[in-house]
């Protein structure tokens, strides 16, 4: 097998999974990142986002030597590597920019980072490195990377990544496919080769197709999702169970089972920003993408509704008032196996409740500290909410309790407990993730979304 020499730029959720897998596959792998009391964690071997099997992972490369890290992408792509016969550090041969492309000024992908180290090694790159873009960034990208480096003599790939959060290394490592896109073939074969040994279909395309290839696969879940939603909606408005739909509609295989649950609106640090960031791209082809739109209205009209369940479940009436009322929040992640906040509807609906007056406290799994671990410190208050370390505070006097976040733990928390320590015994599932015999028997009202009892 090839082994290559592999920079990449970025430590977060993406950089560090790759850097790892590659290592995994037998690369020798040199991470950067601009943060560096991050890198200085990372030497010390403490990963400090939630992803199963990455601390091991990482582990397990460093000490079998096949990844580092360092401070800045300059000391990655240039003499980072182990020292050839004249005794100097080797360059990389291929370079990713796992970097992070937030939602800018009126929904734009904002790529300053990209930008920068593209500037900051543009001069140190070896001839013949392949710079490869891993960050989700519009089209035409790669084609103003390759004008900002302004070297013929490096060529620049598009390799958009498909990971999810929450399960980022096995995703990394049995991808449904890999893309690559460029319009220089050897360049292209040379980045597909180092996925050889995951033996996955790869789609070697342009630059241009590959870009849009991400946007399109993003927006296509957030639009199945809001489907999903409004079918809810419909559900409740003429007496039809969503569970039972979405499972009737699930057994077609063009429409597959996965990415069919109702809940407060899609969230995290990618698919709002990224359908954002193509509704802009789809502006200024001059072409108006009404179905992407519909869907991000959609996402944002669901978080009101939310809203106005819980009002409706707490009051009695549509229009009855929040103001101080207590409500216990079970969720604050964006979903289940993380504990990114990044964009999370649970604390789009939280700043909507409070705006309502209600008085909120919020219990999350993967928000309580860890006792002897400095690394998993106490806190106390998310975005204004305080935050209780056991779900039975969180109900503590509660007029309801909302459920945000489907982690399976709430399913089998003690709820006839719960229910004693509530002011008022109703718990509203955004997640249709408790099951409705479980509540009742505990003497509690549950109301979930689209179901038939409710
Ligand atoms: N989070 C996810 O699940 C996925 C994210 N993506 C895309 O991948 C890209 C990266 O996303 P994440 O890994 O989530 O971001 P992140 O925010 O977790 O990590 C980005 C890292 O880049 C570092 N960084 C920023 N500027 C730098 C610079 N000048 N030099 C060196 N390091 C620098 C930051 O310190 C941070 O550690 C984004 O474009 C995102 O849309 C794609 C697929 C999945
Ligand atoms: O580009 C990215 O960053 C990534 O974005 C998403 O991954 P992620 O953000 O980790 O989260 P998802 O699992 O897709 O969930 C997104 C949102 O949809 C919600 N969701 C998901 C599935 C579902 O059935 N119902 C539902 O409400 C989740 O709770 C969450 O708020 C995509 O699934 C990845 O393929 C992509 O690589």
């Amino acid at each position: 097998m090839f082994t290559r020499r592999v920079a990449v730029v970025g430590t977060g959720y993406v950089g560090l999974t790759t850097g790892a897998c590659l290592a995994s596959l037998g690369h020798q792998v040199v991470c950067a990142d601009i943060d560096t009391a991050k890198v200085e964690r990372l030497r010390r071997g403490v990963v400090d986002i939630v992803e199963p099997g990455l601390s091991e992972l990482v582990t397990e490369q460093v000490s079998a030597g096949r990844l580092s890290f360092v401070v800045g992408a300059a000391s990655a792509v240039s003499e980072g590597f182990p020292a050839g016969s004249d005794g100097l550090g080797l360059d990389a041969e291929i370079v990713f920019l796992c970097l992070p492309t937030p939602m800018g000024v009126g929904g734009v992908a904002d790529l300053r980072a990209v930008e920068a180290v593209v500037e900051e090694t543009r001069e140190l790159l070896a001839a013949g490195t392949v710079v490869v873009n891993k960050s989700t960034v519009p089209v035409g990208t790669a084609g103003r990377t390759a004008e900002l480096l302004d070297r013929s003599d490096v060529a620049v790939v598009s390799n958009p990544e498909f990971l999810r959060e929450g399960s980022a290394v096995h995703d990394f490592l049995n991808p449904d496919r890999i893309v690559v896109g460029c319009d220089t073939a050897e360049a292209a074969e040379r980045v597909a080769a180092l996925y050889a040994r995951l033996g996955a279909p790869t789609v070697l395309t342009d630059a241009a197709s590959a870009e849009l290839m991400k946007y399109a696969a993003n927006c296509f879940l957030a639009m199945k999702l809001s489907y999903v939603n409004a079918m809810a909606e419909l559900c409740e408005r003429v007496g039809a169970d969503i569970g039972d739909v979405t499972e009737g509609i699930g057994y077609d295989r063009r429409i597959g089972q996965a990415f069919l649950s109702p809940g407060p609106g899609w969230g995290g640090s990618c698919l709002p920003k990224d359908t954002h960031a193509l509704l802009q791209v789809a502006d200024a082809a001059d072409f108006e993408f009404r179905l992407l739109r519909a869907t991000i209205d959609t996402n944002t009209r669901q978080r009101q509704r939310i809203v106005d369940k819980v009002r409706h479940a707490v009051t009695g009436r549509r229009t009855g008032s929040l103001t101080r009322v207590r409500l216990g929040l079970l969720g604050l992640t964006f979903k289940a196996g993380t504990d990114d906040l990044r964009d999370s509807p649970a604390l789009a609906i939280a700043a909507l409740l409070r705006q309502a007056g209600a008085d909120l406290v919020g219990y999350d799994p993967a928000l309580v500290a860890e006792p002897g671990n400095p690394d998993r410190p106490l806190v106390d208050e998310v975005d204004g909410v305080p935050l209780v370390s056991d779900p039975m505070e969180a109900a503590q006097g509660a007029e309801a309790l909302v459920v945000l976040t489907e982690w399976p733990v709430f399913r089998t928390l003690d709820w006839v407990a719960m229910a004693g320590a509530m002011k008022q015994p109703v718990v509203v599932d955004t997640r249709n993730l408790l099951d409705p015999a479980t509540l009742r028997r505990a003497g509690l009202t549950g109301i979930g979304l689209g179901r038939r009892e409710t």
